[in-house]
């Protein structure tokens, strides 16, 4: 079957028109066409045999890859989605336009958590703009609605950034035959959902039963297909959602309360830790141990309320989900109501950082919020608690951080150090060290590759601005700081602990905990509303220590409009 019209037709608007007519009746047989009319197809799309889908190393999959030769091709493709939002095709557009030949790629190195992929026809596309501009059709096709959504996720200026990787690939070209073949794809659009390295290599059948790639069966609009997503994730992202204004307020190293705001980070890097755990079926015999340990540090020490309860809820429940047998008995592809689980409450993950949101889509978040997560436990462990901790977190880094290269480093860092601690702070400030170690690192590093954030360059910890008392001076001989580490250790405690913690203790006083209806009746109430809403709220109510920063916040929010909530 031929889909393409040539451009002579086009030339005339007769020949427009015809050419339409032809393109609208072809549009009304594929999207009509359903699996029953597939097989009397003589298109060989139809006919082949799908290939099972294969499940990429996770520990392999996110963070700094292997290179293998398309990696340039890949990246600049994942770049132009960073930098200019566009797919490098003819729509200027936020979806980033794959190909066969660089599907599996981009996909095994995107760093978003989910992917969609839709599979269109581009020549349906050009036919149903050139007939809406003759007047011809009013229902309009997928592609604007695609990318009203699409602009939420991929881009500069995403508002819900690293989350969902949006693609699209042109059926209409020769080149995707088979992939489309391998997905089945019997109307255009066609749109599937997965974590994106499910893709690589992979397929989907509709008689398959279970496959961890699911097709969106709602995405007629853009309100709908975001309604998908909102049901999936247990999300609550509007088409109306503006990028977060964190960028407006300053990043003011020396402004030590600047970190309370990182409580809502730590809430997210959790959340976001656990979807990556249960999305890769990180679980497992070998590692199962090392979960429980860290998910009982969390339910004792997480500076969140909210985040205590969530995993000690897990942490309760963890033996009747996941036995020791379990592995034994293959049950773990039933497990897939686990993903739906929250750890930090109904509204984390919300999608964006605060305290760790970087000039740019791909640097800090997650990882940044770990650390602060990291330290803040480090400051919260009684004497008695420091030995586990440190083994608590080692495994926990070492088993299910994804980053394969921190993995290694951190490993090394944990495995040298050679009698157990006895004191907290003996173990705060070897973390402390640790980091100051990775950031002396990245720095030489992200210096030789221009990959630094330049809102956010690595620095020795914590610079002379936060804590002057902390340096005694300069090691003449080594060039090395010399530290005052009473000090140091008083700061981290401040600083991770009681400043981090200011705005959950302010939460709790409100009645975070199954009260935030409340809270959100309060804030519709004084017509504050924001996103996220507990910030905003928190924020209010610990405005003494922010008064100017959160009367300039509440007067930008006010502007805005309610957020929207998804049933
Ligand atoms: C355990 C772990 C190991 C990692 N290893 C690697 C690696 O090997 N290679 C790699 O490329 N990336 C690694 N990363 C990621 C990297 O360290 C950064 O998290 C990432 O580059 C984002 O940097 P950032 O600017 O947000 O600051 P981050 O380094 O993430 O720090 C977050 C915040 O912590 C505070 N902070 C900074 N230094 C210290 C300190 N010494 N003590 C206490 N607080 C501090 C600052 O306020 C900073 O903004 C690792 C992350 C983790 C959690």
């Amino acid at each position: 079957m031929t889909y393409w019209a040539g451009p002579s037709y086009r030339a005339t608007f007769t020949g427009q028109l015809v050419y339409v007519i032809y393109v609208y009746a072809m549009e009304f047989l594929l999207t009509n066409e359903m699996p029953g009319n597939r097989g009397n197809r003589s298109d060989s799309r139809f006919g082949v045999e799908r290939s099972a889908s294969t499940i990429s190393d996770p520990k392999q999959s996110l963070w700094k890859p292997t290179l293998p030769s398309s990696f340039a091709s890949r990246r600049s493709i994942l770049r132009d989605v960073k930098e200019n939002g566009k797919s490098g095709g003819d729509h200027p557009d936020y979806a980033v336009e794959l190909n066969a030949t660089n599907f599996d790629a981009v996909l095994k190195d995107t760093p978003a958590t989910f992917a969609i992929v839709e599979f269109f026809a581009k020549c349906l596309v050009k036919a149903i703009d050139a007939m809406s501009s003759v007047g011809l059709k009013k229902a309009p096709y997928s592609v604007p609605h695609y990318e009203k959504v699409a602009r939420l996720f991929n881009g500069p200026d995403a508002v819900h950034p690293g989350i969902i990787l949006m693609t699209r690939i042109d059926c209409a070209s020769k080149i995707n035959t088979k992939l489309c073949d391998k997905f089945s794809v019997g109307h255009y659009p066609m749109l599937f959902w997965g974590s994106p390295p499910k893709f690589v290599g992979g397929g989907w059948e509709p008689k398959q039963e279970k496959n961890d790639i699911l097709v969106i069966d709602d995405a007629r609009t853009a309100d709908r297909l975001l309604n998908w997503i909102n049901k999936k994730l247990g999300s609550s992202f509007g088409l109306d959602d503006q990028k977060f204004q964190n960028e407006l307020l300053s990043s003011n190293f020396s402004d030590a309360g600047q970190i309370a705001r990182a409580i809502y980070d730590v809430e997210e890097a959790t959340s976001t830790a656990f979807d990556i755990i249960l999305e890769h079926k990180m679980i497992k015999r070998e590692t199962r141990a090392s979960l429980i340990k860290f998910l009982q540090l969390l339910a004792a020490h997480h500076p969140s309320r909210r985040c205590r309860k969530g995993t000690a809820d897990f942490l309760v429940s963890f033996d009747d989900l996941y036995p020791t047998d379990f592995w034994s008995t293959k049950q773990e592809d039933d497990k897939s109501s686990l993903r739906n689980l929250k750890f930090c409450g109904k509204d984390v993950p919300r999608g964006y950082w605060m305290f760790c949101r970087g000039s740019k889509n791909d640097t800090r978040g997650f990882s940044c919020g770990l650390w602060v997560l990291l330290h803040s436990l480090s400051v919260r462990i009684e004497d008695g608690e420091s030995q586990f901790t440190f083994n608590a977190i080692c495994d926990f880094v070492h088993n299910f951080f994804i980053c394969e290269e921190c993995r290694q480093h951190f490993y090394k860092m944990c495995s040298s150090v050679s009698s157990p601690f006895n004191t907290a702070r003996d173990f705060a400030l070897w973390l402390w060290s640790s980091h100051n170690k990775v950031n002396e690192r990245l720095k030489k590093e992200e210096a030789s590759l221009g990959t630094a954030d330049p809102n956010f360059p690595k620095t020795i910890w914590p610079p002379k601005q936060l804590c002057g008392s902390c340096y005694l001076g300069l090691d003449q001989k080594s060039n090395k700081i010399e530290w005052n580490q009473d000090e140091v250790f008083k700061f981290l405690t401040d600083y991770y602990g009681k400043t981090l913690a200011s705005l959950d203790k302010n939460r709790n006083i409100v009645g975070n905990d199954g009260a935030e209806g409340a809270v959100e009746d309060l804030i519709v109430a004084t017509n504050a509303i924001v996103v996220p809403v507990g910030a905003a709220l928190a924020i209010a109510v610990a405005s003494c220590a922010f008064g100017a920063l959160a009367c300039y916040w509440r007067s930008q929010q006010k502007s805005r409009k309610p957020r929207r909530t998804w049933k």
